[in-house]
């Protein structure tokens, strides 16, 4: 195995409050340095949780995250993290904010990747009459800036125009190739994803759902359609009959019969599959799965 980014075992988190509702629970998985990391899930399944808890503003209740191989708070310095209400001081302008981002981080700022975000925005504007969109491209300058090894991005696309949305996830793109920066992006734009993240982890209710590649994510994963019979030996993810005719989404078990019509899910009908079938077992690639759950 090459460097961890992130692993977690069993991994668990409550807020106060919430009347002992778990936000996350038993959630164990690895996602190796280098990846550019879709996080995806329905509102409220713990995706915010999670990228807190790397970024060590939270604790976990129980179970453990190692993220660059260290406790999350010992690691700050190494990774960039920017929370869905990207803050920053309302006070201060855009040059004054990028200022600030380079006297925090003396030894490793790149201005000219935080210059080339930050580029459309008016430099003497105050951070409290930027639009959302302008703030969050604001925030991603200083992610970008800061020359991590791990960036932490919690929907940054979400107030973007679509021109905007496509120029930085080019850069983002563009920075994790140059410098095998570890990239894990929440989103609800599937289309966003697609293309863009090579692995995938996919939550839901506080569990992980799927995790791993999202190639070999795709490959472990047929649709069949054919006549109304039993999908045995496969795992069936879901399935549904129209007329005489089946449709499943399944992960084969062993050879597939050449009675079946077969073909490959896209991303968006395997997660759309796994989201409507919360009683489908779990499925980690190897390069997901845990030393700890593989010694297991
Ligand atoms: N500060 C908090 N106090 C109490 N409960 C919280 C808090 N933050 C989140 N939760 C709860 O924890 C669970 C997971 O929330 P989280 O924000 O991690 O989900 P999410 O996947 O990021 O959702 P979204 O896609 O809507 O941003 C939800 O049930 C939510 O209500």
């Amino acid at each position: 195995m090459t460097g961890t980014a992130l692993e977690a075992e069993g991994l668990g988190m409550r807020y106060r409050g919430r009347g002992g509702g778990w936000a996350l629970r038993d959630c164990t998985f690895r996602l190796p340095a280098g990846a550019v990391c879709a996080l995806v899930g329905p509102n409220g399944a713990g995706k915010s949780t999670l990228l807190a808890l790397a970024a060590g503003f939270l604790r976990p209740a129980e179970g453990t995250l190692r993220v660059l191989g260290a406790a999350p708070g010992e690691t700050r310095a190494r990774m960039a993290y920017v929370a869905q209400d990207k803050p920053l001081y309302p006070q201060l302008t855009v040059s004054e904010t990028l200022w600030a981002g380079a006297e925090l981080n003396p030894d490793g700022w790149d201005r000219e990747a935080a210059a080339r975000i930050a580029e459309p925005l008016p430099s003497d504007a105050k951070v409290r009459d930027l639009s959302g969109g302008q703030r969050s491209r604001l925030a991603l300058a200083l992610a970008l800036g800061k020359r991590a090894e791990l960036l932490l991005l919690d929907e940054p696309m979400a107030d973007l125009d679509p021109l905007a949305r496509h120029q930085l996830m080019g850069v983002l793109m563009a920075e994790a190739a140059e410098h095998r920066t570890t990239i894990v992006m929440s989103s609800h734009i599937l289309t966003e994803l697609e293309g863009a993240c090579d692995h995938l982890l996919l939550i839901d209710g506080g569990h992980v759902r799927l995790g791993g590649e999202t190639d070999d994510l795709i490959a472990a994963h047929a649709v069949l359609t054919g006549p109304v019979r039993d999908l045995a030996p496969h795992t069936v993810v879901e399935s549904r009959t129209t007329g005489r005719t089946l449709t499943a989404l399944v992960r084969p078990e062993g050879p597939v019969d050449a009675t079946w019509t077969r073909s490959e899910p896209t991303l968006e009908e395997l997660l759309l599959a796994h989201l409507r079938s919360p009683e489908a077992p779990a499925l980690l690639t190897p390069s997901a799965t845990t030393r700890e759950a593989v010694a297991a």
